[in-house]
């Protein structure tokens, strides 16, 4: 089993609350365990732990980290940084690499990143070299160094589970352990 984290940078919290909610929802949809955020936002954080607290699993966020401090550390316990950005090497051509490693950090930007991260990251990886969004790069790159399909996650301990079905909505409230639909 991997460790992964995410680490977010450059977020601003009125303009990037929206964003940085989804990388890491996102992240915790795809098999992150975690996310480090390097501004101060702790309602943020709060409404990550919300969606977890209801629809299961353990991911965490911490806010306002010393992004060069989890940098360090994360090196030193052995761990690799992957630092997502268009100018980077393009991941079909470092998947096979950076799939290898068994606790990886990687790092998204929201406004210009410092100059430092791509010389700290193990890698600086391209989700193809055209800009786009850092949710799309978080979630292709999740997908794409994932040794089990991510998409079958399992996410235990929540109060609901959702059953697939083709139409409309099955929602398990798994406080009453009765079985409704919910808007
Ligand atoms: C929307 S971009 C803004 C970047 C900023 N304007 C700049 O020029 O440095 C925010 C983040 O999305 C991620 N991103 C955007 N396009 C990407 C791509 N093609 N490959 C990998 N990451 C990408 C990077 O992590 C980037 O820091």
């Amino acid at each position: 089993m991997k460790s992964i984290v995410i680490l977010r940078l450059g977020h601003r919290p009125v303009r990037d609350k929206r964003i940085t909610t989804h990388v890491g929802l996102t992240a915790r949809a795809f098999g992150a365990e975690g996310m480090l955020l390097a501004s101060d936002d702790p309602k943020l954080a709060d409404n990550i732990s919300d969606v977890s607290k209801r629809w299961g699993g353990d991911f965490y966020v911490r806010n306002n980290v010393n992004w060069k401090a989890e940098i360090r550390k994360w090196k030193e316990q052995g761990g690799k940084v992957c630092h997502l950005s268009m100018y980077g090497v393009n991941l079909p051509d470092a998947v096979s690499e950076i799939s290898k490693a068994e606790k990886l950090m990687i790092v998204v930007g929201a406004e210009k990143v410092p100059f430092e991260i791509y010389e700290l990251a193990d890698w600086n990886v391209a989700v193809g070299n055209q800009p786009h969004s850092e949710v799309a790069a978080v979630a292709v790159t999740l997908d794409r160094i994932a040794v089990a399909d991510p998409l079958k996650n399992e996410f235990s301990g929540g109060e609901l589970t959702i059953l697939p079905t083709e139409c409309g909505k099955r929602v398990v409230d798994n406080r009453q352990q009765e079985q409704g639909s919910i808007e």
